[in-house]
């Protein structure tokens, strides 16, 4: 998709996730979540996951949203600076406006499968 294309294939979507990672490590919001946590494989499942997202050549089978964040007591303002964290990574790197947006409200309505 032109989305796909905008966030720079997969190892542009590789890239924007490693870089929302790394704010999301140095936020104490929400960093204590990920302390006891496989960060490499979140971040694989990250990129797979967004790729399908944006309707790329990747099909995302992990866990579903509700399964991966069952029991860890996440509040919108978790849900919230988390998506900060992409939000910044994706300036960062330069996707345009309007990809970014198109991007966030398909990740909006996970909230309902995410906060407790
Ligand atoms: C739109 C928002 C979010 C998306 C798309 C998302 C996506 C994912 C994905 C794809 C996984 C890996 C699932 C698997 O295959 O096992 C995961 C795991 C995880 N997520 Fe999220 N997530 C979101 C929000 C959050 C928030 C707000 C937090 C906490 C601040 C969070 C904390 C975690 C943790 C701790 C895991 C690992 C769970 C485990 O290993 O048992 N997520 N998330």
């Amino acid at each position: 998709s032109d989305d796909f294309k905008a966030f720079g294939g997969k190892e542009g979507l590789t890239t924007i996730v490693d870089t929302a990672f790394e704010h999301i490590l140095n936020d104490q919001r929400i960093n204590s979540f990920f302390q006891e946590t496989d960060n490499e494989f979140i971040k694989e499942q990250l990129v797979l996951q967004f790729c399908d997202v944006l309707d790329g050549p990747c099909k995302y089978d992990g866990a579903s949203m509700k399964d991966s964040h069952v029991g860890l007591n996440i509040k919108r303002e978790h849900f919230n600076a988390l998506v900060e964290a992409v939000r910044k990574s994706m300036h960062t790197h330069n996707v345009p406006f309007a990809s970014q947006n198109r991007f966030l409200a398909k990740l909006a309505p996970m909230h309902a499968d995410i906060i407790e």
